[in-house]
């Protein structure tokens, strides 16, 4: 069995979505990232209890001036979806139900696995969301909750963490899910601007 996946990675600008996916798909913690244009999209291949499930990562852009134009437009076909906030800034986390609401009204419903990661631990005396704040949001709204860093290389398991448990999720809802697909059958072609890199 060969499932395929579309995740969404949504939050503020700057607030480490590219470094989080980097380091997923690539290992490596990205040094010089450059603010994404529209949305850009990295791919993994995971094991599950033997099934192969092919993450395919959407990285989008935070800044606001793509979220009309071309962001938008790619939410009727996701399958899950990660939102990040950056620990060390209360307005990223501030805006978080700002862009759950925005899946919402685009139709991202109850059967599409969502999770919370706050991102940059790795900065501990800067940080300005406390855990039992980010965790009580993740609460009223049924996600899990992970703070990691990309940036730290201790943590990669922890970002592996993030990744995984989302595909077991999307591996449970599957079956529900497909029977869902088959009434509402929408094909979302890729955007121009793509780049990729399959591990
Ligand atoms: N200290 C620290 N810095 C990080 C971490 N993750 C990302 N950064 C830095 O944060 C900045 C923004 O990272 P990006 O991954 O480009 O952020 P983004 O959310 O993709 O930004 P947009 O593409 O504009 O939406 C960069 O300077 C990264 O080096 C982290 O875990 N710790």
């Amino acid at each position: 069995m060969f499932y395929f996946e579309k995740t969404y990675i949504i939050g503020d600008s700057n607030v480490g979505k590219t470094c989080l996916t980097y380091r997923f798909c690539g290992g490596a913690f990205l040094k010089n990232p450059e603010a994404t244009i529209g949305v850009d999209f990295r791919e993994r291949t995971l094991q599950l209890d033997g099934e192969s499930i092919k993450l395919q990562i959407w990285d989008t852009a935070g800044q606001e001036r793509f979220r009309k134009s071309m962001v938008e437009h790619y939410y009727r076909s996701v399958h899950a979806v990660i939102f990040v906030y950056d620990m060390t800034s209360l307005s990223s986390f501030e805006s978080l139900p700002e862009w759950i609401d925005e899946c919402t009204r685009h139709s991202v419903g109850p059967m599409v696995p969502r999770i919370l990661v706050g991102n940059k631990c790795d900065l501990r005396d800067s940080r300005e969301v406390p855990t039992s704040v980010a965790q009580r949001l993740a609460d009223s709204y049924n996600f899990p909750l992970f703070e990691t860093s990309a940036k730290d290389p201790a943590e990669k398991e922890h970002v592996d963490a993030i990744f995984l448990t989302l595909a077991y999720r999307l591996k449970s809802h599957k079956p529900l899910r497909l029977k869902h697909e088959m009434h509402v059958n929408e094909y979302v072609p890729m955007p121009n601007n793509c780049s990729s890199i399959c591990t």
